[in-house]
């Protein structure tokens, strides 16, 4: 099963992450629309698109990856599989894919998955955005369940091999919190990355 439906767009920017880390609220923040949000792990299960016709942008808000309570490892494999193709597929109009994780959690999760032979889904993902020359941003989300700002967010750079502190990685490493709409560290990285593209045409889709 690979995803159909993707309507034909030339630009898009893409959300992925681990299943209940805002994705939707986020989706919902950048766009307006009312996206389905949840409580519980692994609610979106298909690519949801935000398309402005007759523009030719749109965002794409994957299915999470990882633990999913209720769904079999199998499908979890499946899903991930099928978010790697997606992006692959569309790497040529996918601008940048915005890694969106748990500010509060993602330290303790990258550890844990840090053994032998193992790469913690995030990681993997942020490495497989920059081979397929997909601009990578990563949205530390719910920040507002943070108090050790500066120390969290360096070490994510080093577990992300990007060297701190995380203030001069600006264009990457984007502190929000989307269920209060404060998103302006992640539109500043976007609209650097549409300038960068030379698609200033787009700047007026981020706020
Ligand atoms: N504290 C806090 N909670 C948030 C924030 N953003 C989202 N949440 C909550 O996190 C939960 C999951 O949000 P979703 O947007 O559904 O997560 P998702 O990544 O789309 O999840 P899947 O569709 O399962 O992959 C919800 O209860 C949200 O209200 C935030 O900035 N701060
Ligand atoms: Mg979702």
């Amino acid at each position: 099963m690979t995803f159909e439906g993707r309507p034909n767009r030339d630009a898009e920017v893409v959300l992925v992450g681990r299943s209940n880390v805002g994705k939707s609220t986020l989706m919902r923040e950048l766009t307006g629309h009312d996206v389905t949000t949840g409580k519980k792990p692994g609610v979106t299960r298909k690519p949801n698109h935000f398309d402005w016709a007759p523009q030719s942008f749109m965002f794409t808000d994957l299915p999470g990856f990882g633990f999913m309570t209720g769904v079999e490892e199998d499908h979890r494999e499946a899903i991930k599989t099928d978010v790697v193709r997606y992006v692959e597929d569309n790497a040529d109009s996918i601008l940048a894919g915005v890694l969106v994780v748990d500010g509060k959690a993602v330290i303790d999760i990258i550890d844990r998955h840090s053994g032998e032979g193992e790469i913690p889904h995030d990681v993997e993902m942020f490495g497989f955005l920059q081979d397929v020359d997909v601009q990578p941003i990563v949205a530390v989300n719910k920040m507002d369940k943070v108090d050790d700002r500066d120390e969290r967010l360096n070490a994510l750079c080093e577990r992300l091999g990007l060297y701190p502190p995380w203030q001069q990685w600006d264009d990457t490493i984007a502190p929000i919190t989307a269920k209060k709409g404060s998103i302006e560290p992640l539109n500043e990285a976007l609209r650097s990355c549409f300038r960068e593209a030379k698609r200033d045409d787009l700047l007026q889709f981020v706020k």
